[in-house]
């Protein structure tokens, strides 16, 4: 997707992305493949690749959640910054808490969010295990997002005790959703969240179908939950 499609496309959906908005998307860009050469942080390097595959797609949550209504945003596992920072860009009144586990990329992000000016944007390393118990994180975020950190039975258990009670949980999900959804409705319900919508789309060019989960947080978490890092990965609720 070119930089021309890829402002089309967003105003085709009703999302006007300004010429500063449009210059922050090329320091993005720019950033990410230089600092890739140096750290692992995606595979996908192309500039027409990247605005469609990390830029458009993070944005694409924009299509089916408003985020006019809401103040903080939390996204676990953002890696590179996705989809948050997409998101932040678009919608700057937005107050972006990341956090990932691995060090060099909340070093990335930090360097990124000062090329892009960024304010309200604060970052941690943590696992979003101990994070989920931390006080000051839990059930604190109007919004918390996730793509492409774990399946929703795990993500569910890392995302839904950040989500305050009245807010909504978002999942970014690839083309396995369907089987995931099965298997993570005991998950969702027992961490106090409720299936409010699914939607399915592809992204212009491309035949894979993506998915984005809308769970509201309906009840407090029980204080069991997350349990210790790496546990919901091998002992996912079911
Ligand atoms: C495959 S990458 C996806 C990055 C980004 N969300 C995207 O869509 O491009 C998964 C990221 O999740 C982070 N991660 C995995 N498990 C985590 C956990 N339990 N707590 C915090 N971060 C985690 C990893 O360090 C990695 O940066």
């Amino acid at each position: 997707m070119d930089k021309q499609t890829f402002r089309q496309s967003l105003l085709e959906k009703g999302i006007e992305v300004s010429e500063q908005q449009m210059e922050q998307f090329s320091i993005y860009y720019h950033t990410l493949v230089e600092w890739n050469e140096k750290m692992n942080l995606t595979s996908i390097t192309d500039e027409e690749e990247v605005y469609l595959k990390h830029f458009y797609d993070s944005i694409s949550a924009a299509f089916y959640f408003d985020f006019q209504k809401v103040t903080t945003l939390c996204d676990v596992g953002a890696g590179a910054g996705f989809p948050s920072l997409p998101i932040k860009i678009i919608f700057p009144h937005l107050e972006v808490t990341i956090v990932d586990s691995l060090n060099k990329r909340i070093t990335f992000l930090e360097h990124l969010a000062n090329q892009l000016k960024l304010d309200k944007v604060t970052f941690y390393h943590d696992r979003a295990e101990i994070f989920g118990r931390n006080k000051q994180h839990r059930e604190q975020y109007d919004v918390v997002s996730a793509r492409a950190v774990a399946r929703m039975s795990v993500l569910s258990e890392l995302c839904l005790p950040l989500t305050k009670v009245g807010g909504t949980f978002l999942a970014m999900k690839g083309a396995k959703f369907k089987e995931e959804e099965r298997e993570s409705k005991k998950a969702v319900q027992i961490l106090g969240g409720e299936w409010k919508d699914v939607f399915s789309f592809q992204l212009p060019e491309e035949d894979s179908m993506r998915y984005m989960a809308i769970i509201d947080k309906m009840k407090s978490t029980p204080k069991a939950y997350p349990r210790k890092p790496g546990t919901p990965n091998k002992n996912p609720i079911v």
